[in-house]
């Protein structure tokens, strides 16, 4: 199983987006985000992966736990994946060899180039809403070649730190 975040930047009515170079969901939008590293916190993780995608220092605190998201794959857990979202950094986003970064409008988000599940709980978490849910996908390997094909979705959800 795969323990991961992504971490949303709001600065206004937009929000920061990265279209993926490589790796998983590569050619998607989505927010920067990556596998937790051994020894650290889901906090850290976030942050880690905001500055190594696209430059951005984000502080620990200002990040809010937005969701918890379990993504299943024929069955079994796949990973399952924190969500952040903070309205807090420090500097401008540049382009780096994993992701190409763009403000977007949140009226705008591109949801037809992004996973199929983002559309059902990326606009709650954009209007500061949490989120917790399981995504089904069937198919197999990898996920980003399966079928979408069933899930649960709850708002208002709370977190343990
Ligand atoms: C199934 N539906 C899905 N919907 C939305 N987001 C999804 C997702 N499935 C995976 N994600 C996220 O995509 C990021 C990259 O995944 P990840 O495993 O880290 O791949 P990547 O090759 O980039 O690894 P590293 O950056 O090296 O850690 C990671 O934040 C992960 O939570």
């Amino acid at each position: 199983m795969i323990e991961a975040t992504l971490c949303f930047v709001v600065d206004g009515d937009d929000v920061l987006l990265i279209e993926k170079r490589r790796g998983l969901g590569e050619g998607w939008y989505n927010g920067p985000g990556g596998k937790l590293e051994d020894g650290e916190t889901l906090r850290e993780c976030a942050a880690r992966e905001v500055r190594e995608e696209v430059g951005l220092r984000i502080p620990l605190e200002a990040l809010e736990q937005a969701g918890e998201l379990t993504f299943t794959l024929d069955g079994e857990v796949h990973t399952v994946c924190h969500v952040f979202r903070t309205e807090t950094y420090d500097g401008e986003p540049v382009a780096t060899e994993e992701a190409h970064p763009e403000w977007v409008p949140i009226e705008d988000v591109p949801y037809d180039r992004m996973w199929d599940d983002d559309r059902l709980w990326l606009p709650a978490v954009l209007e500061g809403d949490t989120v917790e849910g399981t995504f089904a996908f069937e198919g197999g390997r990898p996920l980003d070649d399966a079928e979408f094909v069933d899930y649960d979705l709850e708002r208002g959800a709370s977190f343990e730190e």
